[in-house]
């Protein structure tokens, strides 16, 4: 028999919880029963209020905790409960900034305390799930006869061991409009989970420095010409500027929205039109300001055998993390377009709050 795969178990979890169902989330003797918050129906909610082992509580990151001011501590993920039990009002209001702006249910009486390993990882599972950072929990709960079971431990590691696990998958020349010698190079990890794509231009010699961006997904301006960024033309300007000196790499990596997934980004949009800044936006959402992990990045262009790159980038995070992962930054490209006037305050955000550099 196949030994269990750790990546396999997390992706078939990601899809669990991704279509509303409990996942139960095992530790050395502990064991918790979650439901994304966001996926939650008042069938579950009863369901899980009725459940005999123990109380259902809200884990929500510290960051989420923070902006509702029920937590001034600096934990990691923190843990609501109430002593008549959470409604559902509640819930989507703590795990939802979007809920609440429009309603106000009382948040008086409740209980904050400090969230174990088990929760922890639950809450990198929504995140591994692209939905907001907030389960609805009960610790002690023995998993259903029919519940997916997962690892604490497999859902703390899936990001490295998936990075580590990607192998080149297909190739093929697509000559670009601004770039005729150019292939695109799939990578996919050992579970089928998440593609990342490399586009190469030219003909590459590792012997040399090579000419690298690290482009991050953007539906919105790569796809459709969003103007609230500068991802389309920080796309199509370095595969232009590639082609200019000879060769060079861009990595199309899935991370969208600075990792949170698309839907989280519109929700970011949408908290940015209500007046908090992409920074702000991303916190009051209960994530980090950043969520991206390059190590991707680092382990295609170690498969396409480049370890000396030149960096086309104004973000200090990607030369820091690739050091860190062993490739070689010799040096770093400034990469910047013009602002318009949806976009020029989210540039000005990124120069201030982010330490981008022009
Ligand atoms: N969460 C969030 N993501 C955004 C927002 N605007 C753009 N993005 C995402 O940010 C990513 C773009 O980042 P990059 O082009 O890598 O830019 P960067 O980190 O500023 O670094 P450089 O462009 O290399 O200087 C894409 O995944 C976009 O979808 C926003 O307001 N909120
Ligand atoms: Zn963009």
């Amino acid at each position: 028999m196949a030994i269990p795969d750790p990546l396999v178990h997390v992706d078939r979890a990601i899809s669990e919880l991704r279509r509303g169902a409990a996942v139960s989330v095992i530790g050395e003797k502990k064991h918790l029963l979650m439901v994304a918050a966001e996926a939650l129906t008042p069938e579950q909610l009863e369901m899980l209020g009725n459940y005999q082992a123990g109380e259902a509580a809200l884990v929500i990151t510290g960051t989420r905790a923070n902006v509702l001011g029920i937590d001034k501590t600096d934990r990691a993920v923190s843990m609501v409960s109430h002593p008549q039990g959470l409604t559902l009002d509640v819930i989507e209001c703590l795990a939802n900034p979007l809920a609440a702006l429009m309603n106000h249910p009382s948040l008086d009486g409740l209980v904050v305390s400090d969230a174990g390993d088990l929760a922890q990882a639950a809450i990198t599972l929504c995140k591994l799930s692209r939905l907001l950072p907030a389960a609805l929990i009960i610790e002690g709960a023995q998993a259903a006869p029919d519940t997916l079971v997962v690892e604490a431990s497999e859902i703390q590691s899936y990001i490295s061991n998936a990075a580590e696990s990607l192998m080149q998958v297909s190739e093929a020349q697509v000559p670009l409009e601004n770039a005729e010698n150019a292939r695109v190079v799939a990578f996919r990890p050992r579970d089928g989970g998440i593609e990342h794509l490399a586009i190469v231009v030219g003909d590459i010699d590792p012997a040399e420095p090579i000419l690298v961006r690290l482009h991050s997904e953007c539906f919105t301006g790569d796809l459709v010409g969003s103007l609230r960024c500068d991802c389309g033309n920080q796309l199509r300007g370095a595969i232009t500027e590639m082609s200019r000196v000879g060769s060079g790499i861009l990595l199309y990596l899935a991370q969208e929205g600075r990792g949170i997934g698309l839907v989280n980004k519109l929700r970011a949009y949408q908290l940015q039109d209500a007046g908090f800044d992409t920074v702000d936006a991303n916190l009051q959402l209960g994530f980090d300001a950043d969520e991206r992990n390059y190590l991707p990045a680092a382990q295609m262009l170690r498969k396409l055998g480049v370890h000396r790159i030149k960096l086309l980038t104004n973000n200090p995070l990607k030369v820091a993390a690739l050091a860190r992962h062993d490739i070689e930054v010799v040096e770093r490209i400034s990469h910047t377009y013009p602002a318009n006037k949806h976009n020029e305050e989210y540039l000005q955000t990124k120069a201030i709050k982010s330490g981008h550099l022009f």
